[in-house]
């Protein structure tokens, strides 16, 4: 039974994950080898759940209490020998994830399950090092950012691991309240991603042809499809306009939409610029530094809402 889980590294994600634990009433020990990152993290916790209490999503007792059950450790062994389920937010990089999959593999204990939070790795290569009955208890676990309040978490089930295995881990992700999506393929970009890009490229093609601005871009997406889509998956959006229209209204369109191979050269051009969004201050919109820390919170408070409205439709 998992009531122990280890986050290991506390930065954008790392902390997000131990948020979302903490708050489903799970003990979480996180760590991180940066003394500042690992100082850093409870503070800015409190932070964001205290925006949870502002909203009424969660009573302040709760959050306190969440708050209190998250202890940062500096050792990694510290850390993560006592815990039952551990999940890896490190760096995206390969080498980095294997070296800490073989210490994560030595120190815990052989009924751990060991996790990635890995945008684009595959499993096979982060777990090259480990055993055969490690590799049938490691697995790949992507949340979204930001982890506390994006509900998806998906899960790998790429048949190195058995059912059962998977279960109790689906169960946990569930019982934090997050929708989970079972990912039959180490495909990079699992599923959600592969989504997002698709849209992405279509979107900065749109702006790049000067087809609409900017504002009307975005207000055509928030309140045309993903208005629906957070209800309504595509699946079933084209169960119910009919499979037929969607035919003939696909191969009216694909013909003409982007179909690049590559991100977009607006975007790289602006990359180039130094326009990389909110961090620098311009982006496809302009942000005054004064402005920035109220469009985060912004942001979030957003998503608390669209959290409250789907207890309604998930
Ligand atoms: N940022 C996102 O939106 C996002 C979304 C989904 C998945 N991911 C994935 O999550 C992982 C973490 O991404 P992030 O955005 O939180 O990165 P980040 O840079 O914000 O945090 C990584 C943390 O890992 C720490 N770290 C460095 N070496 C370490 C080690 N050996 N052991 C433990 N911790 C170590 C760093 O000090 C840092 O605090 C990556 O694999 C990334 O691809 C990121």
């Amino acid at each position: 039974m998992i009531r122990t889980i280890g986050v290991v590294g506390a930065g954008t994600m790392g902390h997000g994950i131990a948020a979302a634990f903490t708050l489903g009433g799970f003990d979480v020990r996180l760590q991180d080898p940066s003394a500042a990152v690992l100082a850093a993290a409870k503070p800015l916790i409190r932070e964001e759940l205290d925006l949870l209490v502002e909203e009424a999503y969660v009573d302040a007792a709760a959050a306190a209490a969440a708050l209190d059950r998250i202890v940062p450790v500096a050792d990694l062994s510290e850390a993560v020998a006592p815990c039952d389920f551990v999940v890896e937010a490190a760096p995206e990089q390969l080498e980095l994830k294997q070296s800490l999959f073989a210490e994560l593999d030595a120190i815990c204990r052989p009924d751990a399950v060991l996790a990635s939070n890995t945008s684009s790795l595959p499993l096979d290569a982060i777990t090259a090092r480990l055993g055969p009955e490690r590799r049938r208890r490691t697995m790949v676990t992507h949340w979204y950012n930001p982890a506390h309040l994006m509900p998806i978490v998906e899960l790998s089930f790429f048949g190195n691991m058995p059912e059962a295995v998977y279960a109790e881990i689906e169960a946990l992700h569930r019982a934090v309240g997050k929708q989970t999506v079972k990912v039959l393929k180490d495909v990079p970009g699992l599923v959600a991603n592969r989504i997002q890009q698709g849209v992405a490229r279509e979107v900065f093609s749109i702006i790049e042809q000067g087809i609409a601005a900017p504002e009307d871009v975005d207000r055509a997406l928030k309140f045309g499809p993903a208005f629906r889509y957070a209800t309504t998956g595509q699946l079933e959006v084209a169960d119910f306009g009919g499979l037929d229209i969607w035919c003939v209204v696909g191969d009216n369109l694909l013909a003409v939409m982007d179909d690049s191979r590559r991100a977009n050269a607006m975007l790289r051009a602006k990359v180039r610029e130094g326009k990389l969004g909110l961090k620098s201050g311009e982006g496809f919109f302009t942000y005054p530094p004064d402005q920035v820390a109220a469009i985060r919170r912004q942001f979030m408070r957003k998503l608390v809402h669209q959290l409250k409205a789907s207890a309604f439709y998930a």
